[in-house]
Formats: C-alpha cells, structure tokens, sequence
C-alpha cells in the first residue's frame, strides 16, 4: 500500500491581474503549504474510492472526485489501465480555498506515479496536474512556489518553513467560480519581488473583497484573526478560510484558544508551514 499526504495549500497573496477570454484569470500568487491535511492510500486492486475523515459527509465519491480524475487522466497519459483501491482520508473543509480537493488529485497522481516507477518530476504528471484545475500542479509541486498563469507557471521559492499558521474556516462553502465572476476587474497591480514573507507582507488578496460580499462570515474570521498578534492575516484563494502567520507558537496557540471559545462551530487548525 502506498500513502501519500495532500496538504492544505494557501496563498500568502493572490494578485489578479486580467480577465482571459478561456473563461479564466491571470494571476500572481504566492503558494505555500502547512504541514497538516488529507491522506491518499492506494492499495492494488479495481478501481475504487472510499472517504472517511471528519469532512467526508457531503463529499462525493462518485466519478467526479478528483481522486477518480486523476486517476483516469493518469491511466489515458501513460496507456495504462484505470485501476487503484483508493482511500480518502478528509481533514480538510471542502470548498474553503485551501485546495483541498486539488491536494487529493496531486497526492493520487504521486500515489499512481510510486506504483508505475514513473519519476515525480515527469512533465507529462504536471501536464495531467494542469488539465485537472488551476492548483493542481502547485500541490503535484508542493512547496512555496510563485505562480503565474491561472496559477500553472510556477517558480518555486524558499519560504519561511516551520513558522506558526492558524487556518480558521466559519462552515460556509464558497464557490471559486461565483467569487472569480464578482471580481471587479480592475487591476492593482504586481507582486513585488525579494523575501516571501516581506512580499507576502507587502501584498493583497484581491479575491478577498467579493469573497467577502457573497460570504459575509468571512468579515468575522478576519476580525477574530486580528484580534491577536499575527504577523499577517488574510483570507486564503476564494476563501472562505483564512489563515494567520505567527512568530511563536504560544501566539498561535492563544488565538486558537479565543477563537475556538468565541466560535465553537468554527474549524480552527493550528499547524506550520511546510
Ligand atoms: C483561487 C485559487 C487560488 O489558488 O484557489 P482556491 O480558492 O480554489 O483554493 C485557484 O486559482 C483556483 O484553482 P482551482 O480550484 O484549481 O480552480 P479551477 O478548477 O481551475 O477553476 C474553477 C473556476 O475558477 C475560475 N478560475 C480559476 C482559476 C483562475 N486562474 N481563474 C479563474 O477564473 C474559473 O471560473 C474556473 O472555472
Ligand atoms: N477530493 C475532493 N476533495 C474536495 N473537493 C472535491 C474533491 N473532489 C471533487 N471536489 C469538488 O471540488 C470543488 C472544490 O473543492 P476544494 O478543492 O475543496 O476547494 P478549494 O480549492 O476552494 O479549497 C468542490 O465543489 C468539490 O465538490
């Protein structure tokens, strides 16, 4: 049996620049993943997905799982058969901006590359990874990484690895889709460039005003967030979890503590960057 882990992504800043014509927008995006999140096993055998894990209710396990279309996407690229005994191990809130679902088809396709002895840094694996959505190849990657593009064209950085993150998510489910089309369309202009952390500083998340009009909670999560003493707090991609960057653990901790007494049904993780 093979075990693969699929870590919650977050995008430190989120720059969108233009509207395309393919029905998707040009970004600037600082990628980083956190230590905790999904686990793929993939076992010999027909192939199959069973979920279990704290957010397997209300996740389908039909053939649009992102696990079965990687899998199928894997199988048609390499001319092998669609097989693998899958299990899904859910940790992560589905549709929450954290990449969760985009985690699990990487974490299958590593999975399904380990059983076939084909190499990690295959192109064709990134290839598949990008066909499959926009997050895709930064989670194949999974490390601090620059992305350009709709989010494929990735220049992979070095982060500030081990720092204390705070992921804090209010139960609603946003669509990526909706929060792009309420995208206002001006543009703010670049990233910068230098260390990840200064430029994450420096930055925005432009997808965090309308997120923030379809999903109001998230004004909410920001205000707790900021309450504390994180060196940054922001939403997360279309959101609608957010995330906090501390320089201690104890910081962390502390936030975790207030915000889980304030708001007992929010998902609060306490973890560190990768
Ligand atoms: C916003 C981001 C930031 O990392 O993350 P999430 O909020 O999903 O975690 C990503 O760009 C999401 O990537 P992903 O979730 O893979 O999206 P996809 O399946 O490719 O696209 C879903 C829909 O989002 C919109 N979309 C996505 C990416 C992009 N660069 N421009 C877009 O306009 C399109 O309407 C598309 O139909
Ligand atoms: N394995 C999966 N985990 C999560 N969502 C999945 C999965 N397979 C398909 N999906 C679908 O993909 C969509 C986006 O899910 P997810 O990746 O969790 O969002 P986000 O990138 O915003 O965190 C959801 O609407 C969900 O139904």
């Amino acid at each position: 049996m093979i075990t693969e882990t699929a870590p919650a992504k977050i995008n430190l800043a989120l720059h969108v620049r233009a509207r395309r014509s393919d029905g998707y927008h040009e970004l600037e995006t600082l990628f980083a993943f956190v230590a905790d999140g999904d686990t793929v096993t993939l076992a010999p055998g027909p192939l199959s997905l069973s979920i279990t894990g704290p957010f397997s209710a209300g996740l389908s396990g039909g053939g649009d799982n992102l696990v079965f279309r990687a899998a199928r996407a894997f199988a048609a690229a390499f001319d092998l058969p669609e097989e693998g005994a899958f299990t899904l191990d859910k940790h992560l809130p589905v549709a929450s901006g954290i990449g969760g679902g985009s985690a699990d088809a990487a974490a299958a396709l590593r999975a399904l590359a380990r059983a076939n002895a084909i190499a990690i840094d295959d192109p064709k694996l990134f290839d598949i990874a990008a066909a499959l959505g926009s997050d895709v190849p930064a989670c194949l990657l999974g490390r601090t990484a620059l992305g350009q593009g709709r989010g494929e064209r990735l220049v992979p950085l070095d982060g500030p690895t081990g720092m204390p993150v705070l992921l804090v998510n209010p139960g609603v489910a946003v669509s990526t889709a909706a929060v792009f089309k309420a995208w206002d369309g001006i543009d703010l202009g670049a990233m910068p460039e230098g260390d990840v952390l200064d430029v994450a500083l420096a930055a925005r998340n432009d997808l965090e005003p309308p997120a923030r009009r379809l999903a109001p909670e998230i004004d909410g999560v920001l205000a707790l967030l900021a309450e504390g003493t994180p060196l940054l707090a922001r939403m997360s991609g279309s959101g609608a979890t957010c995330f906090a960057l501390y320089a201690t653990t104890a910081e962390r901790s502390a936030a975790a503590e207030r915000i889980r007494a304030a708001q007992p049904g929010y998902w609060c993780l306490e973890t560190t960057l990768a």
